[in-house]
């Protein structure tokens, strides 16, 4: 399965995109959508899931697109879709839950049983499977989340930001399962946090203001800012404010009566600064033009 995106935007008021002019393709296995709040990360994949309709531009699913009723319901069996606030009914019990999703994706009998418990063990809930939701933890909460999205195993998973507000293990834990679900199937997740995306996702998406800044693999992204991320120490009665007209800042670290400063620039931004080697986040804040003030 391929997903090209082409020239796809949404417009929400005469002055307001959410989208505009967005092109690139998907492929096979994870790929991370990155942006600050409002980038239009949920827009896309809305559009994508077929949710929303895109002003302008085409989805194309192997060529297929969702322009008629009928493509639409045939594509959209084939799409598992996490929303950032799935709402859950908290007096069900996770297996009840579940029972009630397969039942909208007309599953029934040993079939309905088996995606249930083969769901739940994918997601490691199958433990918890007679709690109440409302007794789960938020990050098991997201779990039974993606759990009810690949109840009908769908090709292409859509989860918006399904690590955002979880402990840092249960962030590794829900990475490690959509790249486990991912394989040869598009998983497509939207994030704040450049570490998720570094750390799991073959493939990258930058959104800033409803545009695509970046589309590619993460290694090639981080190569794009090589020889351009500095390391110098200021004392800290000096305003390095002044600098940043020149240079984009990625960190300050205040060590004592000095700070350390990181620094995205062409050149040294003084004459002692350290090239530093470039990681995902430097990467990602240079795409983005700089950190918010
Ligand atoms: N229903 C709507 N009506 C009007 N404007 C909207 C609507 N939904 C989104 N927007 C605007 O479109 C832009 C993109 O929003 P979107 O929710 O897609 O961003 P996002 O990257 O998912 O943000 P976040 O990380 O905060 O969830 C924002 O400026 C937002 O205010």
């Amino acid at each position: 399965m391929q997903i090209q995106i082409d020239q796809v935007s949404k417009r929400y008021s005469k002055k307001s995109y959410g989208l505009h002019k967005v092109s690139f393709n998907i492929g096979p296995g994870l790929c991370g959508l990155i942006g600050r709040n409002g980038a239009g990360k949920t827009t896309l994949m809305r559009i994508i899931a077929g949710i929303m309709e895109a002003t302008a531009g085409t989805v194309y699913f192997d060529g297929q697109t969702m322009k008629s009723a009928a493509m639409q319901r045939h594509l959209q069996k084939r799409i598992g879709y996490l929303p950032q606030d799935f709402g859950f009914y908290p007096r069900l019990t996770v297996k009840e839950t579940m029972d009630y999703i397969a039942m909208l994706h007309g599953l029934s009998g040993k079939t309905k049983q088996t995606r249930i418990q083969d769901s739940l063990e994918k997601v490691h809930l199958d433990k918890q499977a007679d709690k109440k939701v409302r007794e789960l933890s938020g990050g098991m909460k997201r779990r039974l989340g993606i759990a009810q999205a690949i109840i009908h195993e769908p090709e292409i998973l859509i989860v918006d930001e399904p690590t955002t507000g979880v402990d840092p293990e249960e962030r590794i834990s829900i990475r490690n399962l959509l790249t486990e679900y991912a394989g040869q199937r598009i998983v497509i997740l939207s994030t704040h946090i450049i570490e998720d995306i570094a750390q799991s996702c073959q493939q990258v998406a930058v959104l800033d203001q409803g545009t695509l800044k970046y589309q590619g693999d993460i290694g090639s992204m981080i190569k794009a800012v090589s020889g351009m991320v500095w390391e110098c120490t200021l004392p800290i009665t000096e305003d390095y404010k002044s600098m940043l007209t020149e240079f984009t800042l990625v960190s300050n670290h205040y060590m004592g009566d000095s700070v350390r400063l990181r620094l995205l620039g062409e050149k040294a931004p003084k004459a002692d600064s350290i090239q530093a080697a470039p990681t995902a986040e430097d990467a990602y804040i240079w795409m983005i033009g700089g950190l918010a003030p």
